[in-house]
């Protein structure tokens, strides 16, 4: 008994919105992923179910209106005839061939409705609309799972994967611990999901992955297991290999080169995007993002999958690649296609390039390829706003209400056309000099005739349609009324400087040149959400002296011998793998000691 009771002191419950799951607090026991500041990716992935269930039902509802209308129309048609009758006289008979086709065609139409390409695309419908079912492919302890179950009153199931025993026992006691609600709704599985998901295409109407690391292995089966116009969320956290210097990794298990630049968290989230709609393609299939959230030490993007063939084909016009000039800041996108209009035909061609001389016009230096990046849209500005209202609307049910409503705020006020985006720091780096307020900036673009807005990415980025000359000839003038000190002569800056600029570039302030959320003093960014935050190490893992550089010798000695004290217990990890500087992330050999730890949670003596 005195046995069972010191081992119960072992174990505590940790509650995360309407879930409570059983956690080992000894991390030495190192069974089943835990890591409480996912919380944020948790939140963000409930309010975005949300959105989906709403916006399903609603485009539902638009389609079966729109069957019933043309459904009337034909009615009227058969019924409107000489006497108003259906009779059998040859007329008749040769309005019933008219009526029956504009039956079909309106049947055509409202079963195969397509209308702009990537925001209503075509799917069958069914008259009822089903309840939606998720698939939680990659489970750990079923929190999520659990989450969406006991939340989301209207989910069908929820089906849990994992391809640990030790995890698929846990996620079952979770479930158990959270009562009936959660137990009539979802089902877990010991499984690799992968085969789970090949063995069930377009079964899910959410399918969710949240690996340790890279998603790249499950994206193939993860794109098939969604139904049509469903939703496929998907974590990355291996940051040190989608941002970092060893291209080749990246390109192995996404297949684009990442270039070095501030932008490399969203060129992260450009890249997986890319790989998904590769995936998806070979199916017939391609992605339309609505949410694309670079967060903490990670990514997570929310894409709906569509069938068509035909759009399919406009894929390449849908990625880029990126000219990085490797002297200053500038970079270029080359898209791969483009359209060619002919005889009222519309038709898909690679696209005409160079878009790049060999050297940069504004310093001379060469410049590096990434890429394919998915270039189009990464977020459905309409989504946006209507998970924002939405988490308003429930304050109290997200447990990181701040951080996700202060993301998706500052979200809604990108330029969505924008592919990534420069840091006006940097770009003062490059030419040494002091660097205007980002208002005097913001207002010289606005006042140029151009368009600018911040990124969630990094407090300090800038979006803009401004052409690199314009950016440069703003800092031309500025350095006018603020000179730097005399530089070497084949210095980037020396060569930016040299030149005249075209453009009178205004200062004055421009009213548009704060947002509307800064405007209202409404938090845009958050401060690191704990001392020490970041991803964990894969569960299971023995932690070894390999991980020593980043968690510092003494807590790796106080876990190997056991003598860890609870506060000792939550690993050091590393902040951010890629820091603020772009593209200095861990090589591959290190990559696995930045990944996710988990906490433990081995079996209980006795069932809750
Ligand atoms: C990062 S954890 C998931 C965390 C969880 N989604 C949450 O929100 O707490 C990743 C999980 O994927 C599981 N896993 C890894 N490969 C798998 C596979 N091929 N099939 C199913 N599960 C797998 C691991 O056992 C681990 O529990
Ligand atoms: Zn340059």
């Amino acid at each position: 008994m005195e046995d069972v009771e010191n081992k119960l002191k072992d174990y505590e419950i940790v509650r995360e919105g309407e879930a409570e799951i059983i956690i080992n607090k000894k991390i030495a026991a190192n069974e089943v992923f835990y890591n409480p500041v996912q919380v944020h990716n948790r939140d963000m992935s409930v309010a975005l179910l949300r959105t989906f269930i709403a916006k399903r039902e609603e485009e539902h509802k638009a389609m079966m209106d729109k069957r019933d209308k043309a459904h009337n129309k034909v009615s009227q048609s058969k019924s409107s005839g000489p006497n108003g009758e259906n009779g059998s006289t040859g007329q008749h008979d040769e309005m019933d061939v008219d009526a029956e086709k504009e039956t079909n065609k309106v049947a055509d139409e409202t079963e195969d409705l397509s209308t702009e390409a990537t925001k209503t695309p075509s799917r069958k419908v069914a008259r009822e609309l089903k309840a939606p079912v998720v698939l939680e492919a990659l489970a750990a302890s079923g929190l999520r799972s659990i989450r969406y179950a006991r939340e989301i009153d209207v989910l069908e199931k929820v089906v849990a994967l994992d391809i640990d025993k030790a995890c698929i026992e846990a996620c079952k006691r979770n479930i158990k611990f959270n009562g009936a609600s959660a137990m009539s709704k979802i089902e877990p599985h010991l499984t690799d999901a992968r085969v789970y998901m090949l063995t069930h295409p377009k079964e899910f109407d959410v399918v969710d992955i949240d690996p340790y690391g890279a998603p790249s292995i499950f994206l193939d089966s993860a794109v098939q297991a969604v139904a049509d116009g469903g939703l496929l969320m998907c974590t990355a956290t291996d940051m040190a290999v989608l941002c970092g210097p060893n291209g080749e990794v990246c390109h192995s298990k996404y297949g684009s080169y990442p270039t070095k630049g501030k932008y490399n968290h969203e060129m992260a989230l450009r890249i997986l995007l890319a790989s998904i709609e590769s995936h998806a393609n070979r199916y017939k299939r391609y992605i339309v993002p609505v949410l694309s959230v670079s967060m903490d030490f990670y990514i997570r993007v929310f894409v709906r999958v569509f069938t068509s063939a035909n759009e399919v084909k406009k894929t390449p016009q849908k990625l880029s690649y990126v000219y990085q000039c490797v002297g200053c800041d500038s970079f270029h996108l080359q898209c791969l296609g483009r359209t060619i209009t002919k005889n009222n035909s519309v038709k898909n061609a690679p696209a005409i390039g160079p878009v790049v001389p060999q050297e940069c016009s504004a310093c001379g230096k060469k410049f590096t390829i990434g890429g394919p990046i998915w270039s189009a849209p990464i977020h459905d500005q309409e989504w946006v706003v209507s998970t924002l209202t939405e988490v308003k609307s429930m304050k109290d049910r997200y447990p990181a209400y701040d951080k996700i409503t202060s993301v998706l705020t500052t979200i809604s006020e990108e330029l969505h056309d924008i592919p990534l985006f420069f840091s006006l720091h940097n770009i003062c780096a490059n030419v040494k000099c002091t660097s205007p307020s980002a208002v005097l900036f913001r207002s010289a673009v606005l006042n140029a005739g151009y368009r600018i807005s911040s990124t969630h990415v990094n407090p300090l980025g800038l979006k803009t349609d401004a052409p690199w000359d314009v950016i440069w000839d703003i800092m031309r003038c500025w350095v006018k009324n603020h000179p730097v000190k005399e530089q070497p002569h084949d210095s980037v800056g020396t060569a930016i400087l040299s030149k005249s600029p075209k453009l009178e570039a205004n200062f004055s302030r421009a009213a548009a040149a704060l947002s509307r959320a800064q405007a209202k003093k409404v938090k845009r960014f958050l401060p690191n959400p704990e001392r020490h935050w970041g991803p964990k190490i894969r569960a299971g893992r023995k932690i070894t002296s390999k991980h020593a550089s980043l968690l510092g010798p003494d807590v790796v000695n106080r876990v190997i011998n056991g003598a860890a004290s609870t506060e000792d217990e939550k690993v050091a990890e590393p902040n951010n793998p890629t820091t603020e500087t772009g593209g200095d992330a861990t090589n591959e050999e290190d990559e696995p000691s930045t990944k996710r730890q988990k906490n433990g949670d081995v079996g209980l003596a006795t069932e809750p």
